[in-house]
Formats: structure tokens, C-alpha cells, sequence
């Protein structure tokens, strides 16, 4: 069947997966702005994996509502974004769309779905959830996690750097809109890609986030490279504490053995900078909050001490701010 698709922020992971979604023949479109959404409208959107280039030419905007109604809206912009865009998301929807979020670290979903609080948030995290659950709503909501290495290349072309190793996990939020997860796994699985339909899903967004704690953290603080944080034995107490604590949190909420070997993990990342690195490099709002705020804050309300998470939070956040690239404003200088 083919699918109505819309990917909004056609990034690195939004074009990769535009491009392999259009080369399986479904209706896609794609959300984007400035120089790439002019690169993309002029020449097609090209991904470059393995020697390869494949260009597509799906209909290109920065206006959502100009588009019909989806099947699927496939959201991967950065965290810092998403409040933003809720209401360009619901212009996308009618009433059997899926809206699936292919973002690292912990997903609006998944905190308004535990049992917490509302003021165990932070302000940043509880505006995120505010917005996303009025405008999108949990029951439409799919879950996904990318496991592969992206860049803009250019605008217009994504550089995929793993073309060995792009596996891309998904779960409903809800069992509503199970079919439609299980159509998009579908739509993506290929030869060059390799895509999962998780029936446990939480345990998955977990395993990433430990890995994401680790090489975003650090390596946004440091400038290394995924491998080079293992090999650089300052930093080896320090990846191995924030890697416990996000499995001690985890485990207060139920997810028991989420962490794989820590070495093994990260070194199958290679020689990335991660994408929170790429962001402080960039001066682009870095996922700070979804990434290590989310785990700060389930860490106190479980009374679970987070003390490196708490530094690589504090030291983060500081950083962005000095930049001027923090995702919020700081509530010291309002
Ligand atoms: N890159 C990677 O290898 C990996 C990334 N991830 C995760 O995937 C998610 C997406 O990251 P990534 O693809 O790297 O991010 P990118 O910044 O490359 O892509 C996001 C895109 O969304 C666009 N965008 C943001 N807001 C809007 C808007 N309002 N209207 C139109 N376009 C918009 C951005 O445009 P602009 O550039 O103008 O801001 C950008 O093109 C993140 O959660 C990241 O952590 C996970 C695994 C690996
Ligand atoms: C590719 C990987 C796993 C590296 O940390 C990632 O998720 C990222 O770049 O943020």
C-alpha cells in the first residue's frame, strides 16, 4: 500500500529516511527551511551511503498546512525544536494519522505516559510534554530510535557514515495506531536498512539513552569522538559513572539490565562525533535537556543519586549558555 508520508525536518535521519521512504514508491513530502529546503526544491534530496548517491524529489515546504492530510507524519527534528513545530504537526493530521518522533533521549511520550508529578519536572522537560500532548496526543504517537551515524553533507545531501549499521527500532505509544507502526517498519526494511517493529520498546529508549548520556555528554564537553572517550583514560571513570547511573534510573523504573557492555557499545559507533557534539560545533541548540535533564529529574524523584549526570548537566547547560545556544532561556537572567 502506499502511504501518504510527510517527514518534518528532513535532517540527517529525516533525509535518510525521506530518501530510502521515496525510493520504496510511497508519497513523501518533507518539511524544511532555509538553504536546504531551496537545495532540495532545486535538485532533489540526496542521500550519499556506502559510494551511492540516490536523489528523490519529494514535494519540499516549509509551510505544513500547505500539505494534505498523512498517513504517517515522521517528526526528526532536534528535541529543542519540538514544542515549536506541535502546531505545524496537527496541520498534518486528520483523525487516523500516526505521528511517529525518530529523536534521541528520552521522548515526550514516554514521560507524560509514567506515573510522576507534574512538578517533578523541570520547566523545559514540562513545557515539552504541555504542548505535545495537546497538540499531537499520545494515542497517535509512535516511537523511534536511530541507530545510524548522519550528516548534512551540503544542502540538499546527507552523508550517511555507517552504511554498514543503520538499524532504526520503532514501537507504538498506543495500540491504536499499531498497524500503521508496523506499515512504516514495512516501508523502510531494505537491504540498505534495517528496520525493527519493538514490542518493548521502553527497554529500547532506555539502551540508546545510556550510549547517548555518554558520547553526547562528554563528547559535546570534551570534542571527542565516540571512540576516543574509550581510549582516553582520564575519562574512563567518568564514562563508566554516567553509564551506572542512567541503568540505576532505569532500573527504579522497572527497566532491570538495560546496559550492554559499555566498551563494546560505544566503540561500534566508531570514529562519530555524536550529535549533540555536532550541535555545540554547529551553534545549534543541543538536546541537553531530553538527553540528561530527563534523567536528572527521574533520578531525584526516585531518590536515585545522579551525581555525573548532575555535573555533565550542569556543565552543558553552562556551555550552551556561554555559546548562546541554549535550547530555553535561562531562568537566572529572566
Ligand atoms: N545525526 C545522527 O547521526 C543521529 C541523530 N539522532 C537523533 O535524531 C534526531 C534528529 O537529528 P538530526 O537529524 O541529526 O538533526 P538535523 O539538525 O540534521 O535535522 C533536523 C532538521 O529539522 C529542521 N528543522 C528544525 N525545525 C524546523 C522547522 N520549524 N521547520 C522546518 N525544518 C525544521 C532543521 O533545520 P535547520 O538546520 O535549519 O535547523 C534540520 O534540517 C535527534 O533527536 C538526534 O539526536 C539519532 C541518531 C544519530
Ligand atoms: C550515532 C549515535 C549513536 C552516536 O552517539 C547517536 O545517537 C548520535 O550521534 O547522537
Amino acid at each position: 500500500m502506499t502511504m501518504k508520508i510527510c517527514v518534518y525536518g528532513a535532517g540527517a535521519i529525516g533525509g535518510h529516511l525521506a530518501v530510502r521512504l521515496a525510493e520504496a514508491g510511497h508519497d513523501v513530502s518533507v518539511v524544511a527551511r532555509g538553504p536546504h529546503l531551496a537545495a532540495i526544491r532545486e535538485a532533489g534530496l540526496s542521500l550519499q551511503s556506502d559510494g551511492k548517491t540516490v536523489t528523490v524529489h519529494p514535494q519540499a515546504t516549509d509551510d505544513p498546512s500547505s500539505l494534505p492530510t498523512q498517513d504517517i507524519v515522521l517528526v526528526t527534528v532536534k528535541t529543542p525544536a519540538l514544542m515549536g513545530i506541535a502546531d505545524g504537526i496537527a496541520a498534518l493530521c486528520g483523525p487516523e494519522t500516526a505521528v511517529a518522533f525518530c529523536v534521541n533521549g528520552l521522548p515526550w511520550w514516554y514521560l507524560a505516559s509514567l506515573d510522576v508529578p507534574q512538578d517533578a519536572w523541570s520547566p523545559a522537560i514540562a513545557a515539552m510534554i504541555g504542548a505535545l500532548t495537546e497538540k499531537v496526543g499520545i494515542s497517535r504517537t509512535i516511537g523511534g530510535i536511530a541507530f545510524s551515524a548522519n550528516h548534512v553533507e551540503a544542502p540538499g545531501l546527507i552523508m550517511n557514515s555507517s552504511p554498514t549499521a543503520n538499524r532504526f527500532v520503532f514501537g507504538e505509544a498506543d495500540e491504536r495506531v499499531r498497524p500503521l507502526c508496523a506499515a512504516l517498519v514495512e516501508a523502510l526494511s531494505s537491504d540498505t536498512l534495517d528496520a525493527v517493529h519493538s514490542e518493548t520498546f521502553e527497554r529500547e529508549i532506555w539502551k540508546k539513552l545510556s550510549l547517548n548520556c555518554v558520547t553526547g555528554g562528554i563528547g559535546a564537553l570534551t570534542g571527542m569522538t565516540s571512540r576516543n572517550l574509550l581510549i582516553f583514560p582520564p575519562l574512563a571513570d567518568l564514562t563508566r559513572d554516567a553509564w551506572l547511573e542512567v541503568g540505576a534510573v532505569a532500573a527504579a523504573f522497572g527497566m532491570t539490565d538495560i546496559l550492554a557492555p559499555l566498551k563494546e557499545t560505544v566503540a561500534r559507533v566508531g570514529n562519530h562525533k555524536s550529535s549533540m557534539l555536532q550541535d555545540f560545533e554547529l551553534r545549534r541548540k543541543p538536546e541537553i535537556e531530553t538527553l540528561l535533564g530527563g534523567v536528572s529529574d527521574l533520578g531525584r524523584l526516585k531518590g536515585v543519586p545522579v551525581p555525573t549526570i548532575d555535573t555533565l548537566l550542569a556543565l552543558t547547560r553552562a556551555r550552551a549558555e556561554t555559546l548562546g545556544i541554549a535550547p530555553f532561556p535561562n531562568p537566572a537572567q529572566s
